[in-house]
């Protein structure tokens, strides 16, 4: 790790690896590595190293100064330096434009603005302190947790002389995320999706010190357990409310409170609210009204991240699996993106092989490596409850998790969720409209239609309570029951603001998606295969019959262009425009994990453009061998110069299909695009009727335009031209004119898979 090295008043000083105070002397700065703790007026913060980098943590700053960093004033509590470079701090006396203060929203943001931090313990850390290591079980870690996304070494505790816990990195306090803390015994934090409350016990030996300490549990290495939360997450709704659209009424002063490891189901007639309530959990809808606490010490806020760590949403139906990947697969991706970055082979291999285990797929022997589309219903509906099992959830989800199963697949499947809830300690709830094995939950919430709890408890006493001697009786009563009405007013309460989602964007997610992607194009069979290359081969076969010059200044060279560049453009936005929407399920789901739409996106586009990069070969060739190219110019040799824009045409096309995928609700709407936007692209590719003025200009987006213009320009089509064909000025010849005009093909493809990505990110959280 590197030292820091700051600049104050003047002076250049190099800080070790230790916290150092920032102190005030009169009019002076200056740095020391003891606190002012007689003066703690003087102090106005502190370095601190933490996990390999450096942050400066603001404490003390007078209200008529600005403190400022490298020239920009102070405005975070805690902020991070740069190493390998000198840092300047210094105190101005000019007014700030915002005081210190991390929770204050920006300027021009009018969301109420969230309710005050915890308090939580801000000064230094203790120096000199043992440090001990949190980090993930089968680590080094000197407190181990049982979590997927906890780190090897995710944060670092030091406690000091009252018993308090200094920590560093990453963690959430209250529902909040804060990179550091201090908090003293029955506080509880979050590190990965895992409350841990601070007490001795969950110290391990001293240095030095031999056998057990007095009260405190020997850790065995590679030991598996959970330090707090051996029973999963509790969840409590207080008087929740949440409207929809034109104010419709979707859950109505919902209370309810699940105890951690109990299996819940909710039932209820169809319409009556029952997803609704799941999607308050997950905080896909938000409360209008009442507060949701997830787990210990939330106080009803949870940062949205924390919450798509902690709950997971088994969907209805296997629409969301990859069908042509193998259940072995299917869960290793799905572990992987449900993990640290830094969790090894090994140790997705193994979680795997025990959600298969536990779930009974791992029989008969070949089970695992079959496809998902070969498998029967209710074993889908097994791969589609381990791909969130392998995260080790805390609160499972589970919409309708045996809809469509015979009643013998429906019990095991309950029985499965029963024996999941105990062997992952994970709370389990599910939403069902099959009634028969309701018996082997803890307890069931009946949902009125309105979105009301009608009762809620132990299968056996809600029935009697009810007064019914079948379920059936009571979906009939309350089928029968009139909805409460849909728009009346809702007291607005403290609503909790829907703040952006961080995104996850770490390189190990990125090479799982792109490893995903390569296998499934690699699978798309060899029909598929055979028809992405004939295509293109007949259709650069009309291009070869369209004049025996080829591309040689000659009659007919425009016609041929136009040839190429349509098979290049059609054929890239055919590749990608169906895609996206259609695998849009599985994506989502991924999302609901953290995973950001950037890198499925990118994944996609990478994939997709060593797809183009063989295809254009292909039609490059295959034309070349048979006709013509243009002699050389601009220093570039014909063939590459027709593989070049063959390809960036191809690219830029290809996005475009992408971003009419992210866009489009349905495959049909997706088709629909595509077509209008193949139409476009030949009839004003400039070689069907002149493009002037305005036209000319806007159309200069188009990848055929580009693309039939950089060749046009190369070959100096204007001059070369027959007679019949127009004149454009974007086919004049220049080197400069050629190069913009691949640039300009290369932004296009930029731009719109930039777009997709947005698109995308914009329907799953609108
Ligand atoms: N965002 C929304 N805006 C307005 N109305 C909505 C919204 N979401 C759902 N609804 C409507 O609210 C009612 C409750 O929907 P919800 O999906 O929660 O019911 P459900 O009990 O899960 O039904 P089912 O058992 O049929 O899936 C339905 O009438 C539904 O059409």
């Amino acid at each position: 790790m590197s030292s820091l090295r700051v600049l104050v008043d003047g002076q250049e000083v190099e800080l070790p690896e230790d916290v150092h105070y920032l102190l005030r002397d009169g009019e002076r700065l200056t740095v020391s590595p003891t606190p002012a703790d007689a003066e703690p007026d003087r102090q106005l913060g502190f370095f601190v190293p933490i996990l390999g980098r450096w942050f400066f943590h603001a404490d003390n700053v007078p209200a008529a100064r600005v403190l400022r960093i490298d020239g920009a004033a102070v405005r975070n509590v805690r902020q991070e330096l740069p190493t390998g470079r000198v840092t300047e701090v210094a105190l101005t006396t000019d007014v700030a434009t915002r005081p210190v203060n991390p929770r204050r929203p920006a300027d021009g943001d009018h969301t109420p603005a969230p309710p005050p931090p915890p308090p939580v313990h801000t000064a230094a850390p203790p120096r000199g302190a043992i440090r001990y290591v949190i980090g993930r079980v089968g680590t080094k870690a000197d407190i181990p947790v049982d979590d997927p996304l906890v780190r090897a070494r995710h944060a670092t505790v030091r406690i000091d002389s009252k018993g308090r816990w200094w920590i560093a990195g990453e963690l959430y306090v209250d529902g909040v995320r804060r990179m550091s803390a201090t908090l003293t015994d029955g506080q509880v934090f979050v590190v990965g999706q895992t409350a841990v409350t601070v007490s001795p016990d969950l110290l391990p030996n001293a240095p030095g010190q031999t056998g057990p300490r007095p009260g405190v549990r020997e850790l065995r290495s590679g030991e598996l357990r959970r330090p707090t939360t051996e029973t999963g997450l509790a969840v409590r709704l207080d008087h929740v409310t949440a409207v929809g659209d034109k104010g419709k009424v979707l859950l109505d002063d919902v209370s309810l409170d699940i105890a951690p490891g109990q299996v819940v189901a909710v039932v209820g007639p169809s319409g009556a609210g029952k997803s609704s309530l799941i999607k308050v959990l997950m905080g896909e809808l938000t409360e209008t009204s009442g507060k949701v606490h997830l787990g210990p010490g939330t106080d009803g806020r949870t940062d949205p991240q924390l919450r798509r760590r902690q709950v997971r949403y088994v969907p209805q139906g296997d629409e969301d699996l990859f069908k042509t990947l193998t259940v072995r697969e299917t869960l290793s991706y799905a572990a992987r993106l449900r993990a640290a970055a830094d969790t090894l082979p090994r140790e997705i291999d193994d979680r795997v092989g025990d959600v298969l285990r536990r779930l009974g797929l791992d029989q008969p022997a070949d089970l695992p490596d079959r496809r998902v589309g070969n498998l029967s219903g209710g074993q889908r509906r097994r791969v589609s409850i381990g791909t969130e099992l392998v995260g080790s959830p805390q609160l499972l989800l589970l919409d309708e998790p045996t809809s469509g199963l015979d009643p013998g697949k429906d019990r095991a499947i309950m029985a499965d969720l029963r024996a999941v809830s105990v062997t992952y300690h994970c709370t389990v709830l599910i939403v069902t409209h099959s009634t028969e094995h309701l018996g082997l939950v803890d307890r069931v919430v009946v949902v009125a239609k309105g979105g009301r709890v009608h009762d809620a408890g132990p299968p056996e006493t809600v029935l009697r309570t009810l007064g019914h001697a079948t379920w059936a009786d009571l979906m009939v009563e309350l089928d029968r029951e009139p909805a409460t009405p849909e728009n009346r007013p809702v007291t607005a309460g403290s609503t909790p603001p829907r703040s952006p989602l961080p995104a996850r964007w770490d390189l190990a997610g990125l090479r799982t998606l792109l490893h995903r992607q390569f296998t499934l194009t690699s699978r798309r069979g060899l029909r598929s295969l055979a028809v992405l290359l004939a295509v293109p081969l007949i259709c650069t076969g009309f291009a070869v019959v369209a004049s025996p010059d080829g591309l040689r200044p000659g009659a007919e060279m425009g016609a041929v262009l136009a040839i190429l560049v349509t098979v290049a453009a059609l054929t890239g936005a055919a590749l990608t425009y169906p895609d996206i929407v259609g695998d849009e399920k599985t994506l989502r789901r991924d999302f609901r994990v953290g995973v950001e739409t950037a890198p499925m996106i990118l994944a996609k586009a990478l994939v997709y453009s060593g797809v183009c990069a063989v295809l254009a070969g292909v039609v490059t060739v295959a034309f070349a061998l048979v006709r013509a190219l243009p002699p050389m110019v601009y220093g570039v040799p014909p063939l590459a110069m027709l593989y070049g824009v063959v390809l960036l045409t191809m690219l830029a096309s290809m996005g475009l299909g992408m971003f009419i995928s992210a866009g489009s609700p349905s495959l049909e709407r997706a088709v629909t695009w595509s077509t209008l936007l193949a139409v476009t692209q030949v009839a004003l590719s400039g070689t069907l009727f002149r493009l002037g003025g305005v036209i000319g200009v806007a159309t200069g987006v188009l990848p055929t335009r580009l693309g039939l213009a950089a060749v046009a320009s190369y070959s100096d089509l204007n001059r070369h031209r027959r007679p019949a064909l127009y004149e454009d000025w974007m086919w004049d010849s220049g080197v400069g004119r050629f190069w913009v005009l691949n640039i300009m093909a290369m932004l296009v493809f930029l731009v719109a898979v930039a777009g997709a990505v947005r698109l995308l990110h914009r329907r799953w959280t609108r």
